[in-house]
């Protein structure tokens, strides 16, 4: 059931897309929502039914692990049932825990198993364990839990949960939805009050998903526009059916190609819009970006709508770094999109691009360089200058650093390019979109 690392690379040579692509489609479901989603049912009484789930490496890896720790996971079609053990009653895993190419799976894993009272060794692939793990060791060992990494804190590691674990309260050092994850699950199993503070919001899928199986979290806004999340353990989830809404940090390929290829109009139904994911729509609309939404409802908690794009005439942004949370996968593409605009871009405040699947400043840099776009870093800025008549974009190869985000990105940047673009391995797509070349196809990109 396990798909395997990929052994052979899958390369591809993009062209520009030769008609508008056009067509009405829906993305797989979100990752982020996913991950927790499994791990929330595995921690839960009872049954709960996912339906809308991504079935994506990265999920795929958290559900392998969830039942190495005893849950059961099962899935009939689309619709995946998690019989959970409840929290503090996990199992020790009889073998390594491997969470494959997932920052997410790992760092949000550690906060469970920090407190729960098993001894665990985990790794990843080459991209994972090269990430760093420190930032959640260093406040989860808060708690009685004790981490043994590699140098540098790099995966494999073996954690030894504390048996009776001790509240954690803590202030973010980075503005990171895994590390306040992990903290604020570490805390279901123990006793008393943790808390977390953000200095900046981040994606609050953990704390809305927790209020849905039943947990009270307390969330305060604090001064400088962050907030302060608090829960008390030891706490008690109830099985909740969840229905998992469209990936807007997917979604956010095929809207670039459509805003990028010529009279291209493209619906995506059913997009989750929860306002800490869509700094990257705002960002569009900012550059002239014809992008609405439509039926905009409540589905499974959160806000979701379809989205309808038109192919647009781009002009280059200035983008703030207090936007970077809401949109932190989304940069990679975001800077095609900026290469196509008329006038120059700066991103601002990228510094966590650095800790990605790959280093994604350096590698999105190296992937417009490839194709003739002139591009700079400066600090933790990103500066691109717009479109340039003459000079043609493409003709160039994009390694992709078993990241997905540039893999896909590539495969945008040559449909609407000039010159085609060689991508060196897009198996790594499937880590958080399957289907997505054949889904472009639909669209009509001819890849
Ligand atoms: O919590 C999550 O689901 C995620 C948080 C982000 O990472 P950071 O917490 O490292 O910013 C994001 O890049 C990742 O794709 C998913
Ligand atoms: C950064 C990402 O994921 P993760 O940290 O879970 O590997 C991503 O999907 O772009």
């Amino acid at each position: 059931m396990q798909r395997h690392h990929h052994a052979s690379a899958a390369p591809l040579s993009v062209s520009r897309s030769s008609v508008p692509l056009s067509g009405t489609i829906a993305v797989p479901g979100d990752k982020s929502i996913s991950h927790r989603a499994l791990m929330l049912a595995s921690l839960a009484e009872g049954r709960t039914t996912i339906t809308g789930l991504l079935e994506g490496e990265d999920v795929l890896r958290t559900a392998q692990a969830m039942r190495a720790l005893g849950a059961k996971i099962t899935h009939e079609g689309e619709k995946w049932i998690v019989e959970g053990r409840g929290v503090g009653a996990l199992s020790e895993p009889e073998d390594v825990l491997d969470m494959g190419n997932s920052g997410t799976a790992a760092r949000l894993l550690s906060g469970i198993l920090s407190s729960h009272g098993i001894t665990s060794i985990m790794t990843g692939d080459a991209s994972l364990r090269s990430r760093p793990m420190r930032r959640v060791t260093v406040p989860l060992a808060e708690n009685g839990s004790c981490f043994v990494t590699r140098k540098g804190e790099r995966l494999p590691m073996a954690i030894v949960g504390s048996r009776q674990a001790t509240p954690i309260s803590y202030r973010l050092p980075v503005a990171s939805a895994q590390v306040k994850s992990a903290i604020l699950l570490a805390g279901l199993n123990a006793q008393g009050e943790t808390r977390v503070e953000e200095p900046v919001a981040t994606r609050d899928h953990t704390e809305n998903m927790l209020r849905h199986f039943g947990v009270p979290v307390q969330i305060d806004k604090i001064p400088e526009g962050g907030r302060l999340i608090s829960l008390t353990g030891p706490a008690a989830l109830k099985a909740h059916d969840v229905v998992v809404p469209g990936d807007p940090s997917s979604s956010a390929f095929p809207i670039v190609a459509a805003l990028l290829v010529p009279n291209s109009e493209i619906v995506i139904v059913g997009v989750g819009l929860n306002v800490l994911r869509t700094g990257l729509f705002a960002t569009l609309r900012e550059m002239g970006a014809v992008l609405l939404v439509e039926n905009e409802r409540i589905e499974g908690g959160e806000p979701v709508g379809d989205l309808r794009v038109k192919a647009s005439a781009l002009h280059g942004v200035d983008v703030p770094p207090e936007r970077a949370p809401s949109m932190i996968d989304e940069y990679p593409v975001l800077a095609v999109a900026c290469a196509f605009a008329n006038g120059s871009s700066r991103l601002r405040g990228l510094e966590e691009l650095r800790v990605k699947e790959s280093d994604r400043l350096s590698a999105t840099v190296a992937l417009l360089v490839a194709n003739g776009v002139s591009v700079r870093v400066e600090d933790d800025d990103m500066i691109i200058d717009g479109r340039d008549s003459n000079k043609p974009i493409g003709g160039g190869t994009v390694e992709t650093k078993m990241d997905h985000r540039l893999a896909m990105s590539a495969i945008v940047l040559g449909l609407a390019a000039d010159l085609p673009v060689h991508v060196d391995d897009t198996a790594f797509i499937d880590t958080s979109f399957p289907g997505f070349v054949s889904l472009m196809n639909g669209l009509g990109a001819g890849l």
